[in-house]
This record gives C-alpha cells, sequence and structure tokens, in this order.
C-alpha cells in the first residue's frame, strides 16, 4: 500500500499540521514490512529532537531508528487484537508511539510519532545520550543544548497523541471503504459500458474521452464518412478499428492507408489500382485498396496531404462509389465505408485552396475531435496502468513506478501523446525489469529535463528569500543527504549522478559532516 496517497486527504493534512504545532513533531508511516518508505528513500524531514535528526542522517543511526520502529511494527503484525496505539522505546531511549492501520481486516502498516522523552533527560541519562549519539556519528550540534531541547511528553499528552493517531488511521480505514464501493460501482457500471461500446482498447475516462466514446457508439451502426481529427499519437487509428470492429462491417476488410507516405503517382496506384502497361514496371493488372477493402472499412490517414488531382477521385468514390484504375477505360464499382484522419486544421486548408470544399463537406460528415493527452491529463493515471500490464512480461518483477517518476511522467507535457507514453513505459519495463519499482532515473532524460531542468529531483520547495550562498549550501547539503541515504552510502556512484568527482564529494561530505568519518569499506559499489 502507497501511504503517499493518503497525504493529500484533508484529515491526514489538517492532523500533520496540530502534531508540528503542538507537538514539534512528524507524523510518518510504516508499511505492512515496517518500512519507512520515506526514509528508505532519503526522504527524512529533520526531527526537532537533534539527537533523532543526528541518528536518522547517519548511516547505522539511520538503521537503527529503521530497527527501532520496526520492533514496534512487529508487536502490531504478531495480534490482530491489537488495535490501538502503543509505545516502544528507540535505541536511543525515546518513545515512539503508533496505532495499526487495518484495510479490509488485514494490517497494512502503522502510523506513528518518534524522537520524545517521558520526562526530561536528567544529568545521567544526558551522558548516556550524548556518547551514545558520537558513537553514531559526527556532532555537529552543542550537545548540551540539545538535551535541554529535548521534547518531553507527559502521560496526558501521550493519551492525546495516541487518540489523534487512532483518529487518523481510522480515517483512512473508513477512506479506502468508501473507496472500495466506489471502484465496485464504477466496475459494474464500466462493465456494463463495455458491454455496450466494446471499445475496451480505447483507455480514457475524462469527460472529453467519454464524449468520444458517445459519439462512437452513434457511428459504429451507421454508414457515414467520419473525419476524425487530432494530434499524431492520439489514438486515431485505434478509434478507427473501434469503429469498424463494433459496427456491420466487421467481417469485412478494414484497410489503411497514409496519404502522405507516398508520392501523387504511387498514391494513386495503391488506392484505385493499375492495369498492365500502364507505366513502366506495371507488368500486370494490380488491384487497388479500395477494391480489397470492398465492403469494409477504408482509413485513410493524413487525408488532408492528397494532391488535388486524387482529391477528385476521393469524391467520386465517396459520391458514386466508383473509380476507374490507373490506365484503365472502365470503371469500377464497390461498397466501401471511408473514415479519414487528419492531425491538419482542415477548414484553414480548404480557405487556403489546398482542400476542395466540396471533398471537405462530404468527408466531415461526421467530425470527432481526438483531444492531445494535455488536455485530458485525468487519464494519464489509467494508460500508465494501461500501458504497464499490456507491456509487462511474464515472471517480470517490477510493479510499478516510484512516486517521483509518476509525479515527473505526471507533470510532463507529453507532445508525442499516447504513443510517446506508450514507449516510454515500455521502454522503462525493460530497463527496470528486475527492480520493485521503476526510479524516476531511468526515465528518458528529454522528459525529465523538460519537467526537472538539469536532472534535479524534485525536492521540497526550497527558501526562496535570504542570502544566496547560504540557500545554495542548503541545497548542495540536502541534495548530497538524501543522496547518500538513496544510494546507500556509494559515494562513486552518487558522485556521478551529482556530476562531480568523488573527492570532491568526499569534501562536501566532510565539510557539512554528513558521514560518521572516514570509508568504511563496506559500500556498496566504490
Ligand atoms: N485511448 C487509448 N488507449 C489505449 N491506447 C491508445 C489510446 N490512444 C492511442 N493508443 C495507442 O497509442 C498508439 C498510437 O495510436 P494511433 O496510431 O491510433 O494514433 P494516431 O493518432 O493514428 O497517430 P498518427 O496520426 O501518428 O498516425 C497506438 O499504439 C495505440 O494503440
Amino acid at each position: 500500500m502507497e501511504f503517499e496517497k493518503y497525504q493529500n486527504l484533508h484529515t491526514i493534512i489538517m492532523l500533520k499540521e496540530v502534531i508540528r504545532k503542538w507537538w514539534q513533531a512528524e507524523l510518518a508511516f510504516a508499511d505492512k514490512h515496517g518500512v519507512v518508505q520515506e526514509w528508505q528513500r532519503g526522504d527524512i524531514v529533520p526531527p526537532n529532537n537533534d539527537f533523532c535528526r543526528l541518528s536518522l542522517l547517519s548511516k547505522e543511526g539511520g538503521r537503527r531508528c529503521g530497527q527501532s520502529v520496526r520492533v514496534l511494527h512487529e508487536k502490531f503484525k504478531s495480534s490482530k487484537r491489537l488495535r490501538r496505539a502503543l509505545t516502544h522505546d528507540c535505541h536511543l531511549n525515546f518513545t515512539i508511539i503508533g496505532a495499526p492501520l487495518y484495510i479490509d481486516n488485514e494490517y497494512e502498516g502503522m502510523l506513528f510519532i518518534e524522537g520524545f522523552a517521558r520526562q526530561a533527560p536528567g544529568p545521567r541519562e544526558a551522558e548516556v545520550l550524548k556518547s551514545q549519539i558520537r558513537e553514531l556519528t559526527v556532532v555537529d550540534t552543542d550537545l548540551d543544548r540539545a538535551v535541554a531541547r529535548v521534547p518531553v511528553m507527559d502521560t496526558s499528552e501521550l493519551g492525546k497523541l495516541a487518540d489523534l493517531l487512532e483518529f487518523a488511521v481510522n480515517e483512512i480505514a473508513s477512506y479506502e471503504a468508501e473507496l472500495t464501493r466506489k471502484d465496485e460501482t464504477i466496475h459494474t457500471l464500466s462493465n456494463e459500458l463495455s458491454d455496450r461500446y466494446r471499445f475496451e482498447k480505447i483507455i480514457g475516462r475524462s469527460t472529453a474521452m467519454m464524449e468520444v466514446f458517445k459519439l462512437m457508439e452513434k457511428v459504429a451502426n451507421s454508414d457515414s464518412t467520419v473525419l476524425i481529427n487530432g494530434e499524431s499519437g492520439t489514438g486515431k487509428e485505434l478509434v478507427a478499428r473501434a469503429i469498424h470492429h463494433n459496427g456491420p462491417r466487421k467481417d469485412k476488410p478494414f484497410v489503411v492507408q497514409n496519404c502522405s507516405a507516398f508520392n501523387d503517382n504511387l498514391l494513386e496506384s495503391a488506392l484505385f489500382g493499375h492495369t498492365r502497361g500502364s507505366f513502366t514496371g506495371a507488368l500486370r493488372d494490380k488491384k487497388g485498396l479500395f477494391e480489397v477493402a470492398d465492403g469494409g472499412t477504408f482509413f485513410l490517414d493524413e487525408v488532408g496531404d492528397m494532391s488535388s488531382a486524387l482529391q477528385v477521385k476521393l469524391l467520386r468514390v465517396l459520391q458514386e462509389g466508383t473509380f476507374i484504375p490507373v490506365g484503365g477505360n472502365h470503371s469500377k464499382e464497390v461498397d466501401v465505408r471511408v473514415i479519414a484522419a487528419t492531425h491538419k486544421d482542415m477548414g484553414e486548408l480548404v480557405k487556403k485552396g489546398e482542400f476542395r470544399e466540396d471533398l471537405y463537406y462530404r468527408i466531415n460528415v461526421i467530425r470527432l475531435h481526438l483531444p492531445p493527452l494535455r488536455e485530458r491529463r485525468e487519464d494519464l493515471a489509467i494508460l500508465i496502468d494501461h500501458f504497464l500490464r499490456k507491456h509487462h512480461r511474464d515472471n517480470q518483477r517490477t510493479r510499478g513506478l516510484s512516486p517521483e517518476a509518476l509525479s515527473i511522467l505526471h507533470a510532463y507535457g507529453w507532445p508525442g501523446n499516447i504513443r510517446e507514453l506508450e514507449n516510454e513505459i515500455e521502454r522503462l519495463l525493460v530497463l527496470g525489469g528486475d527492480l520493485d519499482q521503476i526510479p524516476a532515473d531511468l526515465i528518458s532524460s528529454r522528459i525529465r529535463d523538460a519537467v526537472v531542468p538539469g536532472g534535479a529531483t524534485l525536492m521540497s520547495p526550497m527558501k526562496t528569500t535570504g542570502k544566496l550562498n547560504e540557500a545554495v549550501e542548503a541545497l548542495e547539503r540536502e541534495m548530497i543527504q538524501r543522496g547518500l541515504v538513496r544510494t546507500q552510502y556509494n559515494k562513486s556512484r552518487l558522485a556521478r549522478e551529482l556530476g562531480i568527482s568523488r573527492s570532491n564529494l568526499i569534501l562536501k561530505i566532510a565539510k557539512y559532516s554528513l558521514d560518521k568519518g572516514p570509508d568504511t569499506g563496506d559500500e556498496a559499489e566504490d
């Protein structure tokens, strides 16, 4: 379960605010394996308690913090009867309080707050704390001040916090129950819809696509000519096929020709066929595609690119159902439904005299406009999901995209529309096939750079006022700190990612006291 999707719940936003304001603490979530995904990703909001901050941001300390959270998680996991908030003392002897989240009677993880003492540390406890933290990391803070600032919570405060946490998990559970109810309704509705429309390969829930489906349903059973208008990659051919396969001509051929693919002579011969000897190389009679499509549907893509001579011939087929092959004397008769498509503004072409007005009115009987992906962003999530399933190979491990990868895909403009999206997802599945989640750094640099220039990650908003050099240092420190956690302290890899030398990175790590000391030699790849 992804906790990210609850971050925007009004209740969770309010609770986070209240907890920050009254207890200067951060609400966090450990998943059903006891893992705090945000910590794992290096997305650590520095806690108010300096000891916890120092510990969480150091390698060994971070491991121990995770371990302490897991102990409380194991308690919940071991018994379904434990539904109320519980506390546990962490490796630094501070309290963690957590409440289990149950969805559909299944344990899904716990919400927790950590890092406060039940009473102010006495001199002996203070000494123990100081020496514990010095063992874990290089200390950049006045520890006596840190001891004095340790947040303290008495039993009655703790009770309030427990109530809030229990309230939050109940809110999430009811939200999920509501979603499941909605999903079931949508499922039933969409089953009914797909029975009616049977356009199941065309994915889209946006209002714009619903209009398209409605119109498709109307035109599928008629014989009218349809003009599909839309940018490249918006699904014009897919829609044309669906109209054909859902209409009375479905058992007859569906033929496709792109009118911009050939020169005029070749296109004429491809469309209408030719007779033997009609031009050099015409060794025998050849059927044209209109004849091949007889009884079925002819999809003429990029119809706006047709020359005026061919426009006349097309008009004749549409009006009379007849044509004369290249070099022939006799006209042939066919029964073909034409679906034309273009990415151009046909009205404009008519105005400029580049497209015959009579032909335009003949093919523009029913106009179906396919909106570009950037105008129906609400379809992005289901399209991504659809392509992940479509291109997922059997026994492939990956379950989906990381939250950061998803945010980048959602922020991108998709000039190449659905084709571009499909290609990108297919590529990501190939590259990230063995990873649980596909990380953002596998996304094509073209897309990443368009969203976050320079390849930076999507970070929390930075300070935009104050001294520039301080802000730059703060950003540098944050990028290195998160990068160290993300790469599990693999400095060579991080230096490569940041585009600096390894020795420069080590200098910066020392400058910002981000490591415990000299290399321990236990890095994954160094
Ligand atoms: N709504 C959709 N749901 C699922 N797949 C889609 C959808 N729209 C398009 N696709 C997929 O995107 C790709 C491009 O679609 P298609 O070839 O129909 O676009 P087009 O508008 O005809 O493009 P062009 O104008 O460049 O020929 C195809 O693989 C198609 O299956």
